[in-house]
């Protein structure tokens, strides 16, 4: 089906209300996109967090008249008579046969691929993770999460306790639970992850009892991780720095994901209170720090 697209370039205060401009003028689906390419992590859950110079896309079926939609957003005080846009025709292709195309199986480390359940596994007796694009973040193919599968996929995780702090769609928890693992527990602030979890957890073949997932403070008081994984940003990798070393035994291995380069060396000070470190990994403009308690 034959698409046309209007491209609006604004700020990122403005761009909200121009998106819900572009739904009341009949926009089949509005996107934001980070008009210089910064890069831009997910936002928590009830916070819609856009930035600077946005540029807002509205799509509409072809056979929309987009001289009366331009004519509707000028009247808008955001907008006015001579708003900067672009419309653009796309071609006509098989837009959701595209998308699913280009979400490929993908290797992490030597044993593990995640396999969109569309695709057969390139690889049938390796470890695969059936999981689809979703709301709740992680696919695997953010640095981010790329860095935790490849060092889960390094460790030997047969009969190990995992804790997931920041579980999102369930995807490191699936996959420590296909290495290997007893039981994972997956926490996360959003409810949406923690039934995205579940769902992707029941897609993959894992018995409800080896996975339990709570919101913050919901978890068992006397929680306690041989591995933990944490694939959430800066700012609460800081702050629940004690909490998180405290869910980790003896002996127990930590990887800590969702930092940039330049936070690296803030988090390892504060994390070698607790832990031995290991070298830092590095992925674009990512890092992952890990190490083993003292
Ligand atoms: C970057 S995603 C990671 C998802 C998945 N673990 C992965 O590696 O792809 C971060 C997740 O952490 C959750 N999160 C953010 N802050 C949190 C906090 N303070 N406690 C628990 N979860 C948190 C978010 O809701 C989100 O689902």
């Amino acid at each position: 089906m034959p698409w046309i697209q209007i491209r609006i370039n604004t700020s990122g205060e403005l761009a909200e209300s121009i998106g819900d401009h572009l739904s009341e003028t009949g926009a089949v689906s509005v996107t934001f996109v980070d008009a210089k390419d910064t890069p831009v992590f997910e936002p928590l859950p009830g916070e819609t967090r856009l930035w600077g110079d946005t540029d807002v896309i509205g799509l509409y079926d072809a056979i929309t008249d987009m001289k009366s939609v331009v004519a509707q957003l000028q009247e808008q005080p955001e907008l006015g008579p001579d708003f900067t846009h672009k419309v653009e025709a796309l071609e006509d292709k098989d837009w959701e046969r595209e998308w699913m195309d280009n979400f490929k199986p993908m290797r992490f480390g030597q044993r593990l691929w995640i396999c969109p359940s569309w695709h057969e596994a390139p690889e049938p007796d390796a470890v695969n993770v059936l999981l689809d694009p979703g709301l709740a973040f992680g696919t695997g193919t953010h640095p981010t999460t790329a860095l935790c599968l490849q060092w889960l996929d390094g460790l030997d995780l047969s009969d190990k306790q995992v804790v997931d702090f920041g579980c999102g769609s369930g995807i490191l928890a699936v996959a420590a639970l296909k290495l290997g693992a007893q039981h994972c527990t997956g926490i996360d602030i959003d409810p949406q992850a923690l039934t995205a979890s579940r769902d992707n957890a029941g897609r993959n073949g894992i018995e409800e009892s080896r996975l339990d997932l709570y919101l913050p403070n919901d978890q068992p008081d006397n929680l306690q991780a041989d591995v933990l994984v944490a694939n959430i940003l800066a700012g609460p990798l800081r702050e629940l720095a004690p909490l998180i070393a405290g869910l980790v035994k003896p002996g127990g291995r930590l990887a800590l994901s969702g930092l940039l380069k330049e936070q690296n060396d803030e988090l390892r000070k504060i994390y070698s209170q607790w832990f031995e470190l290991d070298d830092t990994a590095v992925m674009e403009d990512w890092c992952r720090i890990s190490g083993t308690r003292r």
